[in-house]
């Protein structure tokens, strides 16, 4: 069994993604260049015991900075624990923690922030232990923290990531491709927030065999479209699984994603929304979205990049 170093001082770097791209719902991820920063010190002492506050110190700067709460109910404190968890340190035998975090990922807005805490609090949990835990118990850990492998494997490995589960309670699997340099991402903001759990609750329970049908082919296709064939973007980011579903909860976002579109943009809700995800060919292209998205009012344009890389992990001290 691996235990916790204490003293040891861990500093994490994860991005944050956007989950779907279209027709791949909670399979597909496209990590960004938009990042959390994270360092986790495992203090002398156990958990056990002690109040919420002192078995956790959190101080939290940037993103979400105001409405995040500390101690052991915190999302980065739960994941290392969880991760600590998943080597065999009991409850009782966990270290007390001090966590602190600068955030860059925007908070409910469909780039995959509460992905993003998960990946960097499970990864600076394994950097913890005197023995990590390996990779794929890791990508499981944090897309059955998450629920679904979109945003965490995309965030764990960086690039665009597939994500399935093994059978129907199977261990959660990803592969990570890397996505064409000509394909350039446009990040549009809005200034309102949607919590995921809103969106998915506005979900049907059935599709017909056609849509599905659809999906298949045009998630297949965007594969595709994403490492080779840019120029196959539109067709390939057509969706009839949930944006439709869901726009009566972001007016403003469906409004903007029809305009695009209308355009000849590649353009799709990121995640859950209420962000929007362009995916130009090319800078020219991104220009043309970025000018679109700049004559409205309440709205950001953005150019993070790819992430190729996922979460990064070093060692301070310990
Ligand atoms: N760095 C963080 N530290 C602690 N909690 C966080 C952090 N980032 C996100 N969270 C939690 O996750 C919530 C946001 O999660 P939610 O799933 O609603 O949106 P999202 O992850 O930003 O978007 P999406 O899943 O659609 O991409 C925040 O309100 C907060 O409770
Ligand atoms: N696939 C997820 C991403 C947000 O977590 C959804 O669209 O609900």
């Amino acid at each position: 069994m691996s235990t916790p170093v204490l003293g040891r001082r861990v500093r994490v770097v994860v991005p944050g993604s956007s989950a779907n791209l279209g027709p791949g719902f909670d399979a597909l991820g496209l990590a960004l260049g938009l990042r959390d920063e994270v360092v986790v010190e495992a203090l002398a002492g156990t958990a056990r015991g002690g109040d919420e506050a002192s078995s956790a110190e959190v101080e939290v700067s940037g993103e979400g900075s105001g409405s995040i709460r500390g101690g052991e109910g915190n999302l980065l404190v739960r994941s290392v624990r969880a991760a600590l968890h998943a080597a065999g340190v009991a409850a009782a035998d966990q270290p007390r923690l001090r966590v602190t975090s600068r955030n860059g990922v925007p908070h409910g807005r469909g780039v995959g922030s509460s992905a993003a805490a998960v990946v960097a609090g499970a990864a600076a949990g394994s950097a913890l232990l005197d023995e990590p835990l390996p990779r794929e118990v890791l990508l499981d850990l944090v897309c059955g923290i998450e629920g679904h492998p979109d945003n965490a494997a995309a965030s764990l490995l960086g690039g665009l990531t597939l994500g399935w589960r093994e059978g129907a309670h199977g261990p959660w699997r990803a592969v990570r491709v890397d996505p064409c340099a000509d394909v350039v991402p446009v990040l549009c903001v809005p200034d309102v927030e949607l919590s995921t759990a809103r969106a998915r609750a506005m979900l049907p329970l059935h599709v017909t065999h056609g849509d599905a049908a659809h999906t298949a082919g045009r998630a297949a296709l965007l594969v595709e479209a994403v490492t080779r064939r840019p120029d196959l973007l539109l067709a390939a980011t057509e969706d009839r699984l949930h944006q439709e579903q869901r726009a009566a909860a972001m007016p403003a976002s469906a409004s903007l994603l029809g305009d695009l579109r209308a355009a000849g943009h590649a353009a799709v809700i990121s995640g859950a929304g209420p962000s929007v995800l362009v995916l130009c060919a090319g800078d020219a292209a991104a220009a043309g979205a970025r000018a679109l998205v700049g004559a409205r009012s309440g709205w950001l344009a953005l150019e993070p990049g790819v992430a190729r890389e996922g979460v990064a992990v070093e060692v301070l001290a310990g």
